[in-house]
């Protein structure tokens, strides 16, 4: 059966958030890491969607990547394309979302697509095109401090505008809240008037199904998840989608319980501050060692004495103050890289220890560690915060539960709140 919807996802985790709303809205999906090798058959599934670790990637490779998988997509029969893009926008001037989307659309032949990152339930809402974290800007909320892709402009119109060779027009929350018909009317009308693509403003769950519903016949759509909860209703009103099905059930499997964090967001510095007062918690210094093979043996000497019956983390995170000394003294992209090289170090020889059930925190993090464990595909498992499922990977050597976070979702409480989730079920 060919797949009716296919998705390109440029992190991991963002796969995983967007994978988590279509099996909310009773679609079958399957999340792929990395673009299948030519020939792969298509999945037994309503969805697919491709997880690349394209969102930092030099702009050339985060394009062939994200066609090679369009391509294979297309093979699969996907009827209709959604671009993942984080919520919070994360680009550069450079790239990577406008000449990605700009690649995509050129292969699908088509003119325009909608673009929106609105997540209503993670506090990410657009209005005049205008980027809110909460009720800060985008450029106001932490954002503006990301160790790769610092975000100093909350006018989504403005920043697409400045990363493709198209033109990018609105569609304001007035044409939002008259629904279907008019976003509908507008999407047919910015292309006339020369635009490639719209901001769509969108404050609540109501305007995303309503962007939903009228983007059915759009070949291409930009967005975070949010711009997902309306499309499962447009394939089961055509026919194509049997009745709702519920998330796939959780098979945990015996052994210890772990926690990497390599994002230095507010939201998993908090997290990791409270999982502190709870469990063993190691924070790595990447400053004073920064030698990822040592980081990763010092990280494992010390869990070495620690796995057991309690659940233990290991963080790189740091505040924006120490990101930056690192930056200064190695480069952006290798500190970067040297962090993520010793976290998917750590990871390995977590999992040669008996850890089978692992948190992972951040988008970029969450991509070096699965790459290294060899994992191919996620079967998605019931949800612990919006956006964050637990999810069993298929591929590696052993059974293993992921749960894979983007470095700004998740309550306080996040770590400790999945420990529960897993104590419940087994
Ligand atoms: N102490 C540190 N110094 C410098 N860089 C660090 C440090 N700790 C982590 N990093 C790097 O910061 C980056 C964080 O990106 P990552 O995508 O993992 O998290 P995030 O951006 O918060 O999450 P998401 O992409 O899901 O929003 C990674 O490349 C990581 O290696
Ligand atoms: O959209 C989001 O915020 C997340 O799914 C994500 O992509 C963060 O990496």
């Amino acid at each position: 059966m060919p797949i009716l919807l296919g998705s390109v996802a440029d992190d991991v985790t963002g796969a995983t958030d967007l994978a988590n709303t279509l099996v909310r809205g009773g679609m079958r999906t399957v999340q792929m890491i990395g673009v299948p090798a030519p020939g792969t058959a298509a999945p037994d599934a309503d969805a697919v969607v491709v997880a690349l670790k394209s969102r930092t990637a030099p702009v050339g490779e985060a394009v062939a990547q994200s066609l090679a998988a369009l391509a294979w997509l297309r093979s699969c029969g996907a009827a209709q394309v959604l671009f993942k893009v984080c919520s919070t926008f994360d680009s550069t001037d450079a790239g990577n979302i406008g000449p990605v989307a700009d690649a995509l659309l050129a292969a699908l032949g088509a003119p325009f697509a909608p673009v929106c990152p609105a997540f209503p339930a993670n506090g990410r809402t657009v209005y005049q095109g205008h980027l809110f974290v909460g009720s800060a800007l985008l450029n106001e909320s932490g954002m503006e401090k990301h160790p790769l892709t610092p975000m100093t402009d909350a006018n989504l119109v403005r920043v697409l505008g400045r990363q493709s060779t198209g033109t990018v027009g609105l569609v304001p929350y007035a044409t939002v809240a008259q629904g279907p018909d008019a976003i509908r009317r507008a999407c047919l009308a910015l292309p006339e008037r020369g635009h490639r693509y719209a901001i769509v403003d969108a404050l609540s769950d109501a305007h995303l199904e309503s962007l939903g519903a009228a983007s059915s016949d759009l070949p291409l759509l930009v967005g975070g998840s949010g711009i997902a909860i309306g499309l499962p209703e447009n394939f089961r009103r055509s026919g194509r989608l049997a009745a709702s099905q519920s998330a796939d059930r959780l098979d945990v499997p015996e052994g210890h319980t772990a926690v990497i964090a390599g994002s230095c967001s507010r939201a998993t510095l908090g997290q990791i501050g409270l999982a502190r007062d709870h469990v063993p918690t190691l924070e790595l210094d990447p400053l004073a060692e920064p030698d990822a093979l040592a980081l990763a043996a010092r990280a494992l000497a010390w869990a070495e004495g620690r796995l057991g019956a309690r659940p233990i983390v290991i963080a790189a995170s740091a505040t924006p103050d120490r990101v930056a000394l690192l930056q200064e003294r190695l480069g952006r992209e290798a500190a970067g890289a040297l962090v993520e090289t010793a976290l998917s170090e750590i990871a390995a020889g977590l999992v040669a220890r008996g850890v089978r059930r692992l948190i992972v925190a951040g988008g970029e993090t969450s991509g070096a560690v699965v790459q290294r464990l060899g994992i191919t595909r996620l079967r998605i498992g019931p949800e612990i915060d919006p956006g964050v499922p637990w999810t069993r990977a298929e591929g590696g050597d052993v059974p293993l539960l992921l749960a894979l976070k983007s470095g700004n979702f998740g309550a306080r409480d996040f770590f400790l709140k999945a420990f529960e989730m897993l104590e419940q079920v087994s």
